[in-house]
């Protein structure tokens, strides 16, 4: 039997139905409906192309959607001054500042600088120190995505192996604590892990997340097991073609012969980021607005 085809294309797509509801509900609650302010400094391709989905998927989801686009050789005086505007907003609940940036800004500097209630993408320092703990705060919309694929194909992970490949604070240490949080019990392996075949092969659970194509063998994985497979890589053309095919950090058509259930490129782990994004939003609209998110609406 070939494994499962876990559709994060279709669970996304409900998780957005659900959130659209509840954001209109929020707006006649509050008097002003949730919002999103995106920054992206640059002209990148692919950044645009995800803004462009933000922004399109924010609007439909019944929230305001703020678009702030800055030329590349922006003074971070200038981001920063931005941010700090977008914080002091009462209109704004969330903001999103599109990594990566130009090289002569600093990152860690620009993130350090959101409000962590409005740190919708879950990477300032306080928030990662808040899931570290095991307070509540913003959680990585990518991680937070994977974690309601997983506990909706499997149910309790109590006890399961899961081996997280990949340790960016975006996606590799919050998926370990989220797992861990489920009682998995949880490796995280890197470019340095000796034998990374035999470790991915103890794992009921493996999530791929380091950003090369078509890394992870069908061979290296335990029969049964749940993939998620984070990876968005461009292959080069084929003679012809003007784009290269999008691929995982996984071989899929190997590992559908061995695992259980596995996420497809595109279409598996890529929308449920724009989805839980939207999510965290609507949270940070019922936190700033002092109103209570009703239990279990999303
Ligand atoms: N501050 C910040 N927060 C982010 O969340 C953030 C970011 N910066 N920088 C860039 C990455 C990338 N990212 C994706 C979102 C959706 C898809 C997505 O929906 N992908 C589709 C389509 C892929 C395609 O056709 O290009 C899929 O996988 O099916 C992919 C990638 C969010 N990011």
């Amino acid at each position: 039997m070939p494994a499962q085809v876990i559709d994060g294309k279709a669970f996304a797509a409900r998780l957005r139905e659900r959130v659209g509801q509840e954001a209109a509900k929020f707006a006649e609650a509050a008097g002003r409906k949730a919002g999103l302010a995106v920054v992206l400094v640059g002209e990148d391709a692919a950044s645009q192309v995800y803004v462009r989905s933000k922004h399109k998927a924010t609007v439909a989801a019944h929230m305001e959607s703020f678009e702030h686009r800055l030329p590349a050789d922006t003074a971070e005086a200038d981001l920063l001054a931005l941010v700090a505007q977008l914080n002091a907003d009462p209109a704004v609940d969330g903001i999103l500042v599109q990594l990566p940036l130009p090289d002569h800004l600093d990152e860690q500097a620009v993130i350090a600088a959101i409000s962590p209630d409005k740190d919708v993408d879950g990477f300032h320092v306080t928030n990662a120190g808040r899931l570290a703990v095991g307070q509540s705060g913003f959680v990585p919309c990518t991680p937070l995505g994977c974690m309601m694929l997983l506990t909706d194909r499997l149910g309790d992970l109590s006890g399961l192996e899961a081996v997280v490949i990949g340790r960016s604070n975006i996606v590799g240490k919050p998926m370990a604590q989220l797992l861990l949080d489920a009682n998995a019990t949880v490796t995280i392996a890197h470019s340095r892990t000796r034998d990374l075949p035999a470790v991915v092969r103890r794992a009921d659970i493996v999530v791929a997340a380091v950003g090369r194509a078509e890394m992870v063998k069908a061979e290296w994985l335990k029969p049964q097991a749940t993939v998620i497979d984070v990876g968005i890589n461009r292959l080069p053309p084929e003679p012809g073609a003007d784009k290269g095919r999008l691929v995982g950090d996984v071989d899929y058509t190997g590992a559908q012969g061995v695992a259980a259930a596995i996420t497809p490129v595109p279409g598996g782990v890529g929308p449920m980021t724009i989805a839980v994004l939207l999510r965290n939003t609507l949270v940070a609209a019922y936190r700033n607005a002092g109103l209570d998110l009703p239990e279990g609406a999303l």
